[in-house]
């Protein structure tokens, strides 16, 4: 974009949503990316694969990667398996990436609260063009924040939180939080701008974002015994 070389810095644009800007330097985002593609690859063709999920209003555009609990549509739930097959587990690094990216949002807003338990990730991509739209991520019983990375080409993402919504323009590296007050807050993709992503990714195009949030509400987690 045209203002490329103006500094972005981190901003808390309503209660409990925090962006930071540029929060993965080039290499972690290319490892993330190759990490996530090589998952992709070991469930291709089974019933955890990445894929289109259908929804209500039709065929998603964004290609889904469910980790650690897959998330199932018609209807919407959590499920560890699927036919027998396994939902990939979340990788070992990203509990450590979602507490730095905790940490730093709870410099800038402490409304963020704690580091969510990753216990489910969506590794999300989006073609060049595609758009994910208005909704609640409401399917986790705990109300920790979501952690939410992206990398490729950039979009802006829109989220109604309390006060009033907020466009945000999220790019290659970026780190958003939504948590707190904001937690249930509407929001989507608004469309992933073709040609905007930098070289070095390993993406040659569109954008991929992965979501980081905590499922079960500890009470539940104790009720349950784990
Ligand atoms: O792609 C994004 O920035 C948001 C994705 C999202 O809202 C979701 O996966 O629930
Ligand atoms: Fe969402």
């Amino acid at each position: 974009m045209l203002f490329d070389a103006l500094p972005r810095e981190p901003s808390n644009p309503a209660p409990g949503v925090v962006h930071v800007p540029n929060f993965l330097a080039l290499e972690e985002q290319e490892a993330l990316v190759a990490q996530a593609r090589e998952i992709a690859q070991s469930v291709a063709g089974t019933p955890v694969a990445m894929r289109r999920p259908y929804v209500g209003t039709g065929q998603m555009t964004t290609w889904m990667l469910s980790l650690g609990w897959f998330w199932a549509t018609k209807p919407y739930r959590l499920v560890r398996e699927v036919d027998g097959h396994p939902t990939p587990p979340i990788p070992a690094n990203y509990q450590e990436i979602a507490a730095k990216v905790m940490a730093a949002a709870r410099e800038i807003d402490p409304q963020v609260g704690a580091t969510p338990e990753v216990e489910t990730a969506l590794v999300n991509f989006y073609p060049p063009g595609t758009s994910m739209g208005m909704h609640v991520d409401a399917e986790e019983e705990s109300d920790n924040a979501v952690v939410s990375l992206s990398i490729g080409e950039e979009t802006i993402f829109r989220i109604e939180a309390p006060g009033g919504t907020v466009d945000l323009l999220l790019m290659s590296g970026d780190a958003l939080v939504f948590g707190g007050p904001a937690r249930r807050a509407r929001h989507g993709v608004m469309g992933v701008r073709a040609g905007t992503g930098p070289a070095g990714t390993g993406l040659t195009e569109g954008r991929i974002n992965i979501t980081m949030r905590q499922v079960h509400a500890p009470s539940a987690r104790y009720a349950n015994g784990l």
